[in-house]
């Protein structure tokens, strides 16, 4: 396992080189200007260069903010803030004592969590210089639509930025991602770091955590877009509505210039009634009314070529070579929210055309790794998103079949285990049962419940689908390849971009990338090419 970066040097790189002092005078006349109560204790007239939420990533001459937690109030931490060069504290009435008793100026604020955002955009600049934001919310669908964002800016010209579950990246700087949305501090230095590099447009992946949390408080995005909603993070949200009322907090004027949002489901429709920013409704299905029609879908290899159908009779036309009629969507999303951005359509569509940018490979989500037989990788670990996944990657050449390998997680919802077992056998003629992560759990029942699964499946309508059960995850991933004809697919579903596999509290590593192409090769086969992942065989072919 490569060495973790330490919280003080992952912290550094989500950082500008260098900012201006910024005194607690005008911190305090700016949080005074937004609303927020506030008063200083000590020298109102000492400067911080920084701003971080974590004693261990302190810089020196940062804020640090000392702010209430799940299991700690961070006053706690705020001598070895000090100890580490903090040059103020910023924190509320319960950790004045501890933050006082210090010898730094403290900035004291009613509500520590409300001021951050708007504090980290002063110290940084960002209130005046950001890069043009695109932020995507939903349960499913933003790591690969903000690629496809990136990918179409990236032909129009312009310098990019990302960040979001698989990777932070500032121009060609790659930065490990640690959280799917950073907390704002670090998102204000990222952007500052950015604009430093000449990134103009940057796409964001905003978790509904991040918007509970008030992570990107600070920041207005150009235009925002929504992909759908589904159950999922309720242990935070407690209903589906609580959590559809976190992720509208995205598409308030005063966050997002533009939105545009998918009104497939009752949720998109509830989201674009809510919005108060300008709404483009986008309906990928054609069994809705909305501004945005997609129409013409047609199976081109693994993807589909479609139409966008708008209002005075635009019309784009696009292609995505990612399997999967979701990717329509994803795809489509990604086009609309760059056009509401004030693009030309006509410049769009020739870039649509000339490079394709709808076809790029997102780590681990529906990736092709080989044509004949097609072998994809996904990240599907849940059944709806099983489902959706195997019943899109059906060959249409008659008596082809579709191989499916995956696992169910440890140490979380035992529930879905047989359910998902039930929906591999459903939808594919092999399934393969083996580990997915199963933490500290023993993984030879958690094998056995999603077997059985399959199992009750086949019995209840008579299905013919074979079932295995073959562990570790590589052997299973062989046995697939073994068991392929050309024409056939193979769907490895689950972990996605992960390259470790936690087995028995222990990391061992694992790409389902690389396995699948190894396996490929040993049979004869001829992966594709690809520079993304760890470890291929890529000459072997
Ligand atoms: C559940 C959750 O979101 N927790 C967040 C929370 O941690 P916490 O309340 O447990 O903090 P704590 O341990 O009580 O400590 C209190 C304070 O002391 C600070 N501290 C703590 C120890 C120390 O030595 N020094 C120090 O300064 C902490 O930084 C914190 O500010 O506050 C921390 C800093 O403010 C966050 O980094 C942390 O996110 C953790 C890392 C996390 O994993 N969050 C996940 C759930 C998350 O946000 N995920 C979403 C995506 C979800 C999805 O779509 O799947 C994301 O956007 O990534
Ligand atoms: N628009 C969509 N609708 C439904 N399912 C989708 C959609 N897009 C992708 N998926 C499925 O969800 C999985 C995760 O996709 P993606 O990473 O793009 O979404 P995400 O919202 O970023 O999710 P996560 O936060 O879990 O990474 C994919 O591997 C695919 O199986």
């Amino acid at each position: 396992m490569p060495e973790a970066l330490t919280p003080r040097a992952a912290e550094a790189l989500l950082r500008p080189t260098s900012t201006g002092n910024t005194t607690l005078r005008a911190m305090l006349e700016h949080l005074h200007e937004t609303g927020r109560g506030a008063n200083i204790i000590g020298n109102d007239a000492a400067t911080v260069t920084g701003i971080t939420l974590d004693s261990r990533a302190v810089q020196p001459g940062d804020l640090y903010i000392a702010a209430p937690g799940a299991r700690f109030h961070g006053s706690r931490f705020a001598a070895d803030a000090a100890a580490a060069g903090a040059a103020a504290i910023l924190t509320d009435l319960e950790g004045e004592a501890a933050s006082s008793s210090l010898g730094l100026p403290v900035l004291l604020a009613n509500d520590v969590r409300e001021a951050i955002g708007e504090l980290s955009a002063l110290i940084y600049g960002t209130d005046e210089h950001c890069p043009e934001l695109f932020g995507l919310t939903g349960t499913n669908g933003k790591t690969t639509t903000s690629y496809m964002i990136r990918s179409v800016l990236r032909a129009l010209g312009r310098e990019t930025g990302l960040v979001g579950t698989i990777e932070i990246s500032a121009g060609q700087t790659p930065i490990p991602s640690i959280l799917t949305t950073p907390e704002a501090p670090q998102l204000h230095g990222l952007m500052a770091r950015m604009v430093e590099l000449g990134v103009t447009s940057a796409t964001m992946e905003v978790s509904s955590h991040s918007l509970s949390y008030r992570r990107v408080d600070g920041l207005r995005f150009a235009v925002s877009g929504f992909t759908n909603l589904t159950q999922d993070h309720l242990d935070l949200h407690g209903s589906m509505q609580e959590y559809f009322a976190t992720k509208a907090a995205l598409f308030d004027l005063e966050r997002s210039d533009r939105a545009v949002i998918t009104v497939d489901d009752d949720w998109g429709h509830a989201m674009a009634d809510h919005a108060t920013s300008e709404v483009w409704t986008l309906c990928t299905t054609g069994e809705r009314d909305a501004d945005w029609m997609v129409t013409n879908i047609v199976a081109n290899s693994l993807g589909h070529d479609f139409e966008l159908h708008g209002p005075d009779n635009l019309v784009l036309r696009a292609t995505t070579g990612l399997p999967g009629d979701f990717n329509v969507s994803n795809a489509a999303l990604a086009v609309l929210m760059v056009l509401a951005s004030g693009v030309q359509i006509q410049e769009l569509q020739e870039v649509l055309e000339a490079a394709e940018p709808l076809t790029v490979e997102v780590p681990g989500r529906m990736q092709i790794i080989a044509h004949s037989p097609a072998a994809i990788v996904d990240f599907a670990h849940n059944p709806d998103a099983l489902a959706r996944a195997l019943s899109s990657v059906r060959s249409t050449v008659p008596g082809s079949k579709v191989i499916v390998v995956f696992g169910a997680t440890g140490e979380r919802d035992a529930s879905k285990r047989p359910i998902m077992g039930a929906v591999a056998a459903k939808h594919a003629d092999v399934v393969i049962v083996t580990d997915d992560d199963p933490h500290s759990e023993d993984p030879a029942p958690i094998r056995e419940a999603v077997a059985e699964g399959a199992r009750c499946e086949i019995a209840a309508h008579a299905l013919q689908t074979e079932v295995h059960v073959i562990h570790p995850r590589a052997a299973a991933i062989a046995a697939a390849a073994a068991m392929a004809g050309e024409n056939d697919t193979i769907l490895v579903a689950g972990r996605g971009h992960e390259v470790f596999q936690e087995v028995m509290g222990v990391n061992l590593e694992l790409d389902d990338r690389a396995e699948l192409r190894r396996a490929l090769v040993a049979h004869g086969f001829s992966p594709l090419a690809s520079s993304e992942d760890s470890d291929l065989p890529l000459d072997e072919g």
